[in-house]
């Protein structure tokens, strides 16, 4: 069965707020990553997948069913908010006891999934900890596998590794990653553009309740390089005149030239053009087009980054 997500329209309020204008989107198995500044309708669209936040008007489904009218979406869907909380009463064991109760797993379904969980996150040799002594690492890969018990295809992740170190960082990243790679759907909200380029199958892209831009990570920030006047360096024994006498901008750098290609010509072009006029063509290199650049030109906004 797939464990496709579509929201359809979907216009969430809060009191005068509308934080999502009729956005339509739809999440595939695989990695998603959501990106926006602040504010932009993120979490609020995550809380519409997870069946927490009815909208006021359009709907959502999670592999075809609508999780605010059939109750199993609570073991299909699993969402981290933010800053997930765990009882520091209670150990890490007794934790995920409680919220397989709260998913309605019988008692072996719970002691089952309680060490596949574990073992997945790696906190397996942590269950007999309060959960009060856990580093935020730590807290993160034990909130996580709670949000396992249910063995849930889709996952909505908010902001999963803010807050920890490069390390701890970095192995939960490769978890969640094993998950993905599982055929689950991950919608994986964050600000680290860094982690969004490691991660992203596909991105996604919210800026002010709507739909910036979404497809493939490769294809996105490919479109991009597609468009605009772009810096592209030429080894070569052209000269100067050559390039006033084609309007192309050029300065000397290095062994060769740093050329501004204008949008509408491609490199080939100028190079097929130099070729015939009998010069030659040592290297040519693009510049690369960041992740950062394309999230700065669909939002308007930098985003800080932090590996
Ligand atoms: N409980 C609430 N009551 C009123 N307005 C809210 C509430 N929650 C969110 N909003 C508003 O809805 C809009 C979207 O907020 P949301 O939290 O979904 O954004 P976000 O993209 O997740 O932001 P961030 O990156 O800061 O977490 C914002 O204008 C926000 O102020």
């Amino acid at each position: 069965m797939s464990s496709t997500v579509v929201f359809d329209s979907v216009r969430p309020t809060y009191g005068d707020v509308t934080a999502l204008d009729d956005i339509s989107v739809a999440f595939d198995p695989g990695f998603n990553v959501v990106l926006g500044p602040n504010g932009a309708g993120k979490t609020t669209l995550f809380r519409i997948g997870a069946g927490i936040l009815p909208p006021d008007a359009g709907g959502v489904t999670v592999a075809g069913i609508d999780p605010f009218a059939d109750q199993s979406v609570k073991t299909r869907v699993g969402y981290l908010p933010h800053g997930t909380p765990l009882n520091g009463q209670l150990t890490v064991s007794e934790n995920l006891d409680y919220w397989g109760r709260v998913l309605g797993l019988d008692t072996r379904t719970r002691d089952a999934r309680i060490e596949q969980t574990a073992k997945t996150m790696a906190v397996d040799d942590l269950l007999d900890r309060p959960a009060t002594d856990l580093s935020r690492g730590q807290r993160q890969r034990v909130t996580i596998a709670r949000v396992l018990l249910g063995d849930p295809a889709v996952l909505f992740l908010d902001e999963p590794t803010t807050g920890l170190d490069p390390g701890a960082a970095r192995s939960l990243r490769d978890q969640l990653d094993a998950l993905a790679a599982e055929g689950r759907t991950l919608c994986y909200s964050t600000h680290n553009l860094y982690e969004a380029e490691q991660l992203a199958d596909e991105l996604t892209v919210i800026k002010d309740g709507t739909v910036a831009a979404q497809g493939p990570k490769d294809e996105l920030i490919g479109r991009l390089r597609g468009e605009g006047a772009r810096e592209v360096y030429l080894e070569s024994d052209a000269d100067n005149g050559t390039f006033a006498a084609l309007g192309i901008e050029a300065r000397e750098s290095r062994d060769g030239w740093v050329v501004t290609l204008p949008e509408d010509q491609s490199v080939n072009d100028l190079i097929t053009v130099l070729i015939e006029r009998g010069f030659t063509i040592e290297r040519v290199q693009e510049e690369e087009t960041s992740l950062e650049e394309l999230y700065g030109r669909l939002t308007g906004e930098e985003e800080v980054s932090s590996r």
